[in-house]
């Protein structure tokens, strides 16, 4: 069964909106012609005299119930973009991208998180976003408070919480929820050393039990360990896709 699909995708993002500005006018001057993009750029000036930097161009894959695929690449080379695309946060310019299955996303701490309300108010603001029953939800709002260690500031408004804490909750509840397709962009390393040991061993399960896994890691031991699939992204292209030991083999001799 197809989980995953995602077909010519390309996404870009304007770099400047002003019309008289040095930056943009240094930034068009860069890019070769007004109608197309200089080679191993990814600026790009559109008809309309607008600069765009391409972030993805011409994506395509598709991946099956339980692939774990993991996105490498150089800094700016697209993987978190492409997270966030299919995670339905970022639409495509074109082409398009399809998901089969509920998606849980470890990509930012206040995602989906309603900084107005108490801790334990997003818990059952999720629980509900993910129609379960009140004892389901009971269940999970008792399981992330245990993970958490939050106390009683599960019961003030999250706009309260320190960095760190809003990690522990926003972790704890994303992994509360096993859902059929995770997406996954580096840790989430500001926690204290203590939680980081605990999310460890949580993620683990987690990654075992979500049928289909994407993510993205600068970390070879880990990306061996969880992966079976990866795409390497260079300049928001696929440079290779393949099984992890080749691709990552690759890439780490280039
Ligand atoms: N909201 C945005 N507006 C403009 N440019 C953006 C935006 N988000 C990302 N970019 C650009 O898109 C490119 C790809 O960024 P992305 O964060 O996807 O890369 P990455 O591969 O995840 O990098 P890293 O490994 O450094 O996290 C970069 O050139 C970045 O500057």
């Amino acid at each position: 069964m197809t989980r995953v699909l995602v077909d010519r995708l390309c996404l870009h993002f304007p770099v400047y909106h002003s019309e008289n500005s040095t930056l943009k006018r240094s930034m068009a001057s860069a890019v070769s012609n007004r109608s197309g993009q200089r080679a191993g750029s990814a600026l790009v000036e559109d008809a309309r005299h607008r600069v765009t930097i391409d972030v993805l161009k011409d994506i395509s894959f598709t991946l099956d119930k339980g692939e774990r695929l993991g996105l490498i690449g150089g800094n700016g080379a697209g993987k978190t973009t492409l997270l966030r695309a299919l995670a339905g946060i970022y639409e495509p310019v074109s082409g398009r991208v399809r998901v089969r299955g509920s998606i849980g996303t470890l990509l930012d701490t206040q995602l989906g998180m309603n900084m107005e309300l108490t801790g334990l108010e997003n818990i059952r603001l999720r629980c509900l976003f993910h129609g379960f029953g009140q004892a389901q939800a009971g269940s999970i709002a008792q399981n992330v408070a245990e993970f958490a260690e939050l106390g009683d500031f599960l019961a003030l408004p999250v706009k309260t919480y320190s960095s760190g804490m809003l990690v522990r909750l926003a972790f704890g509840l994303a992994t509360a929820i096993t859902p059929d397709v995770l997406l996954m962009d580096e840790w989430l390393m500001a926690g204290d050393i203590t939680f980081l040991e605990k999310a460890k061993k949580r993620i683990e399960s987690l990654v075992q039990d979500s049928d289909t896994l994407v993510m993205s890691s600068h970390q070879p031991e880990i990306i061996r360990r969880w992966c079976t699939r990866l795409i390497w992204l260079e300049n928001g292209q696929i440079r290779m896709d393949g099984p992890t030991d080749a691709v990552l083999d690759t890439y780490l001799a280039a």
